[in-house]
């Protein structure tokens, strides 16, 4: 709402101008009474507060025009009390509207014969001019108002900016500095007001921003490293237009800090595969000594050399590792040098500079190694990496630093490396295909998983965790394998380790139609491995082969009434003895 008392300067302006213009006395009022512009003249001493017995209070009152002609008769002036003290002959006043609300009035006085006549021979045309400056006043309010309103914006937007996580800087079209908020001015170690007076090209000086302003090329999370008064903010940065009428004003430039950028990464990769060295799933003397050995290492910072079979749970391993360390807040990255082309390998590894080469994303990218940063790096299939890969990994394991492709500057690395393979390394030192240097920089810890052959023990274990877990992924119920299936699998030899188990049981899974894992479940590359061949020669308890003869009927012809009754004609025996037996087995 239009408030006239905050406009209080101008309207006593007004009230002078006025004034002076007819040469006459002004008085006028908000609508809350207050005297809001005075010329002083029309009464002996100095009117503080509108009363409503006044001539402008009763316009206030009423919100309707009154012209006074005469002091003495008219109705107006007879009761008031201070009528001794005013000097005033006539008036013309009238109330101040805005949407059909009295904001208060104006009035002339003529305090001397002479104006009294000049008063009400022109009152027409002073009532309009009155009019006409009661506007005045109104568009000033408003305009006051609206000062008010973009200044309340302005402080609110001001307290928005200051209270979130990213650097603000904005910037006039010729980028200039005319705002940066607190975590830039933190960052930055710079108080604001020296910013002011800066461009943006003392902060940043790249092509990029010379782009933004001289083309309004805009960019997205380009990677900064500022270093400025003994600070270094490290952030990616983002340019967002500022425009008003479709033209261009400048920009806001966005930095989101790269701690926060790790955490994000981290939130991720924990959330989703935080594993523990009781996820590593087996009994056997093998695996329970390699996992120990495994514990007692995850803490150290030495880098680590997992040796293994494909399949053997290599990675799996490492990640247990990194989960058990007192890196586990810290992000697991786990990269396979094999699944990426050698071209591409060191711009994943490193990550690169904006340009560094054809064909380089806009803004440079950043490298497995600085994702990683404070947690874990795995990397799998390390023998896949080229020679020329091998010397600048040794570099950045000696030195712990490394730069980007096409950046100047080194960043320092504070990454764990487990590394791993199933190929025979040291042969391939001995042929040349693996430095040497890189290999013992490597091993300082090598940790050797056994093959699923040389733990056999281990596979019916396994094959009941997969069970559970993939009947829980594929929602099914499957309750076990048939003793044809068991022994064909625990007979099987695991070329592909755990993981081609692991996929044989989720294949059966899928394709079983009862309630156990029968031969027509089992991939045909399984049994034809298997094949006529297969006849469990050894001899077993008679009540384990009638449990399993038991079993296996009932899984043919089914559970029902029907089904059980099938299975004790094909069994040779009597429903009771079939009841009593499947009791005695627990096979409900
Ligand atoms: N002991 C185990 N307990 C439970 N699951 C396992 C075990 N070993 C391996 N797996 C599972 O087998 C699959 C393969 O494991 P992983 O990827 O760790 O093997 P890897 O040796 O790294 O394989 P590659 O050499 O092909 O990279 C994964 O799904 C993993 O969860």
């Amino acid at each position: 709402m239009v408030k006239l008392s905050a406009i209080q300067q101008e309207v006593q302006k007004i009230s002078e101008a006025i004034a002076s213009v007819i040469n006459m006395d002004v008085i006028i009022s908000d609508n809350a009474f207050n005297k809001i512009g005075d010329t002083k003249r029309h009464f002996d001493e100095d009117v503080k507060y509108i009363k409503d017995t006044y001539v402008i209070g009763k316009v206030i009152q009423t919100g309707k025009a009154l012209v006074i002609s005469e002091k003495e008769e008219g109705e107006n002036c007879s009761v008031c009390k201070e009528k001794e003290k005013c000097n005033l002959q006539a008036m013309i006043c009238i109330p101040i509207k805005y949407e059909k609300k009295t904001l208060g009035a104006i009035g002339i006085i003529a305090i001397t014969e002479t104006y009294r006549k000049t008063l009400l021979e022109n009152q027409a045309n002073l009532i309009e001019f009155l009019e006409r400056m009661a506007d005045l006043i109104i568009s000033k309010g408003l305009e006051q108002e609206a000062t008010n309103k973009l200044q309340i914006v302005k402080n609110q937007m001001v307290s928005i900016i200051s209270s979130i996580d990213e650097g603000i800087i904005a910037i006039d079209e010729s980028g200039h500095i005319i705002y940066t908020n607190t975590v830039i001015n933190h960052a930055l170690n710079i108080m604001p007001e020296e910013l002011k007076e800066k461009t943006i090209y003392d902060i940043l000086s790249q092509s990029y921003i010379e782009k933004l302003i001289n083309e309004k090329v805009q960019f997205s999370d380009i990677e900064v490293l500022i270093n400025r008064n003994r600070r270094e903010f490290h952030a990616l940065v983002s340019s967002k237009p500022v425009e008003l009428g479709g033209k261009s004003t400048g920009f806001i430039l966005i930095f989101r800090k790269m701690e926060d950028i790790y955490k994000v990464v981290n939130k991720i990769s924990l959330s989703n595969l935080s594993t523990t060295f009781e996820d590593i799933i087996g009994t056997s003397s093998e695996i329970e000594q390699t996992k120990e050995k495994a514990r007692r290492v995850a803490n150290s910072d030495s880098t680590m050399l997992i040796l293994g079979e494909s399949g053997t749970g290599k990675e799996l391993f490492a990640r247990a590792i990194h989960y058990s360390s007192n890196r586990k807040n810290k992000p697991f990255i786990a990269f396979n040098c094999a699944a990426i082309p050698e071209s591409l390998l060191e711009s994943e590894l490193f990550g690169y500079e904006e340009g560094a080469f054809t064909g380089a994303v806009k803004g440079g990218r950043l490298g497995k190694f600085q994702l990683a940063q404070g947690g874990t790096i795995f990397l799998d299939e390390i023998g896949d990496v080229p020679i020329h890969l091998q010397t600048k990994l040794l570099r950045v394991l000696q030195e712990k630093r490394f730069e980007k492709i096409g950046g100047q500057k080194s960043i320092a690395l504070d990454v764990r490396i487990i590394a791993a393979t199933n190929k025979h390394l040291e042969g391939m030192v001995e042929n040349g295909e693996f430095r040497e240097d890189l290999y013992y920089r490597l091993s300082v810890i090598p940790i050797h998983i056994p093959p699923l052959r040389e733990r056999l023990g281990d596979i019916k274990i396994l094959l009941e965790f997969f069970l559970k877990q993939h009947n829980q992924k594929l929602n099914k119920n499957i309750k076990g394998f048939s003793p044809e299936v068991e022994a064909v699998l625990l007979n099987n030899k695991w070329k592909g380790n755990v993981r081609e188990l692991e996929n044989v049981v989720e294949y059966a899974i899928n394709m079983e139609t009862t309630s156990y894992i029968t031969m027509n479940s089992i991939p045909l590359k399984i049994k034809n491995l298997q094949g006529e061949k297969f006849s469990p020669k050894k001899i077993i308890p008679i009540e384990k082969m009638e449990k399993e003869l038991i079993k296996e009927a009932l899984m043919l012809y089914g559970n029902s009434v029907t089904g059980k009754n099938m299975s004790a004609d094909a069994l040779g025996i009597g429903m009771a003895t079939l009841y009593r037996k499947i009791k005695k087995y627990k096979l409900e």
